[in-house]
């Protein structure tokens, strides 16, 4: 589904170039569940944003489902990027404002559809991360785990082909984490969403398929988990 190959995303220029990703290679299969690790500095959030078509490539090639994303121009790579790619942030991004509903379906909106279509979809968005019943509460009366599975229904809501997370679970404390990680775990199992998530909790890798792990820019090992978080 997706494929990368010899990734490089340098900045800076002459001697202070800082080469963050130094030729990376690696495929990802629809359905897979995939964590991508690493000490601060490796990279893992500029692959990550590349991969989502939120920065480009210094050099390298980049395909989803056949498509070399890398060289789209950019008004198709924003339409792919709004429409085909789900990304949750660290800290949620929500709107202060705005209702759990109104958060997930303000994508639906931009997108052209009706109003109460959208709130349809926002509605089983939010039921499918378990807040049923909590649709009209605005971010400040959710917890924290809450508000992130409010992020994950907005990024759900558009049935993106690839769901991507960037340390979701990094202001969260255990029992929430969990939660979160259920959450990203059944959307996997029952519904075959691929997703690529940023960790850097050695735990996390009891609920995914696989860990890419980079080093300095450049991927160090590729390990298939088994189901209690153990290489195979
Ligand atoms: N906009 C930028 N300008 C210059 N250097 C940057 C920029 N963004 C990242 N870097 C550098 O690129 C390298 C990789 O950064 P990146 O954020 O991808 O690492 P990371 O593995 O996600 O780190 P962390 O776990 O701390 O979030 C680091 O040396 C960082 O300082």
């Amino acid at each position: 589904m997706i494929v990368v190959k010899d990734l490089k995303r340098y900045y800076g220029s002459g001697q202070n170039t800082v080469k963050a990703l130094n030729g990376v290679s690696f495929e990802i299969k629809k359905g897979e569940f995939v964590a991508i690790m690493g000490a601060s500095g490796s990279g893992k959030t500029t692959l990550l944003r590349i991969l989502a078509l939120l920065d480009d490539a210094t050099a390298g090639e980049y395909t989803i489902r056949g498509l070399k994303v890398s060289s789209l121009p950019e008004a198709e790579r924003s339409y792919y990027r709004l429409t085909q790619v789900g990304y949750v942030f660290q800290d949620y991004a929500l709107i202060n404002e705005m209702s759990a509903a109104e958060n997930v379906y303000v994508l639906s909106m931009m997108e052209g559809k009706s109003k109460k279509e959208s709130y349809e979809i926002a509605l089983e968005a939010l039921d499918k991360v378990g807040l049923t019943g909590k649709q009209d509460r605005i971010p400040d009366e959710l917890s924290g785990g809450e508000k992130q599975r409010v992020a994950i229904a907005r990024a759900i809501a558009k049935k993106p082909d690839i769901m991507f997370a960037d340390e979701p679970c990094a202001n969260l404390d255990t029992n929430n984490s969990k939660q979160v990680l259920d959450v990203f775990k059944d959307l996997n199992d029952k519904h075959g969403q691929t997703i690529v998530m940023v960790t850097h909790e050695q735990w996390h890798t009891e609920y995914v398929d696989r860990v890419i792990t980079l080093e300095d820019g450049i991927l160090v090992s590729d390990e298939m988990m088994d189901e209690s978080g153990e290489e195979k």
